[in-house]
């Protein structure tokens, strides 16, 4: 029999370029309050799923998907799980889907409108305000950026503040998508997101070192990070490569630090705070472009976390 429309679960897509605040919108959504046995899917685009570890879920769901984009690698994955999951005796009451930052939310938006337990409720894009102009002309970037805006029923801006023409900005996005609402998140919940304290699961770590992987343009590397680095030195060395280095996050110790750091880069900006307690992660993974100085960035992280750890550096 075909659930009525009632019936069907709503599903939420929160999509994105990378870095563009996905995982603090969402921690948002959840800290707000979602209905009781949600389903929450997190992709990431390395093969470590740090933002899973970011989401301060309670008795909710929680699905990770990792490798990539999940619109084209996943696309499978997700459907299958989906359908799983809304399969349960007890079937989710709501669906929240985070995309990778370099996904395409209108393909996973169809999910919703082909399955019969699914209503698509919205497809969220947060935007990153001060990474439009950027975004937009970048031969690698700009069309799966422009592609997310595209698909948006909402678009959220964030970071407005710190660029000068906020006005032709948003007309830029309205000129992208003529219908989605477009909002100005406004300063204060951004600036105040790196300093959020995060509460997260318990989830079991695997120990990786993957080579980089390369795709269309894009090339994504995972390390782990078992020495204490030097953050300043860290900061230079990303900084130097922010031409290639689109996007890095992850968890390390740092030597004038006590506790371990969540690290994320995103816009050539760099932050640190401290990571979440239960995790005991040190990895780092990072998305860039396709070439030898992306290689050469990975190359000289590696030995930076290594040599580190050996006392050498
Ligand atoms: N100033 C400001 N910073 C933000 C805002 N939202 C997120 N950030 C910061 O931007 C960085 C990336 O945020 P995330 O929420 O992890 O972004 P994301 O889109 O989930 O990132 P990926 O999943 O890696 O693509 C973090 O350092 C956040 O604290 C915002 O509204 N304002």
């Amino acid at each position: 029999m075909k659930p009525s429309d009632a019936a069907r679960a709503p599903l939420t897509v929160i999509g994105g370029f990378l870095g563009a605040g996905k995982t603090t919108y969402l921690n948002d959504l959840i800290r707000e309050g979602i209905p009781e046995h949600s389903l929450i899917v997190i992709n990431d685009f390395g093969d470590i799923n740090i933002d899973a570890e970011l989401i301060d879920y309670r008795d909710e769901q929680l699905i990770q998907l990792t490798n990539g984009c999940i619109c084209c690698t996943l696309g499978g994955t997700l459907a299958e799980q989906l359908a799983k999951a809304m399969r349960l005796k007890e079937a989710p009451r709501a669906v929240f889907i985070e995309t990778s930052g370099v996904a395409d939310p209108a393909r996973i938006a169809d999910i919703a409108r082909l399955s019969q337990r699914l209503t698509l409720k919205e497809v969220v894009c947060l935007v990153d305000g001060e990474q439009i102009e950027a975004n937009r002309h970048d031969p690698l970037t700009g069309e799966t950026w422009r592609a997310q805006i595209q698909a948006a029923t909402r678009i959220l801006v964030n970071r407005l503040s710190t660029t000068n023409d906020v006005d032709a900005r948003l007309s830029e996005l309205r000129q992208l998508n003529a219908t989605a609402a477009i909002h100005d998140m406004g300063g204060p919940a951004g600036a105040a997101a790196d300093q959020r304290s995060i509460e997260s699961p318990a989830i079991t770590a695997r120990a990786l070192y993957h080579d980089t992987a390369s795709q269309s343009g894009w090339q994504s590397a995972s390390l782990t990070m078992p020495g204490a680095v030097d953050i300043d030195r860290l900061r230079d060395l990303l900084l130097d490569y922010g031409d290639v280095l689109l996007r890095a996050k992850g968890f390390l110790y740092c030597r004038d630090r006590q506790q371990r750091q969540l690290l994320q880069f995103s816009g050539r900006r760099l932050n640190s705070q401290p990571a979440p307690a239960r995790s005991g992660r040190c990895q780092l993974v990072c998305i860039g472009r396709a070439g030898g100085r992306f290689e050469e960035l990975i190359a000289t992280l590696s030995r930076l976390g290594q040599a580190e750890a050996a006392g050498v550096a």
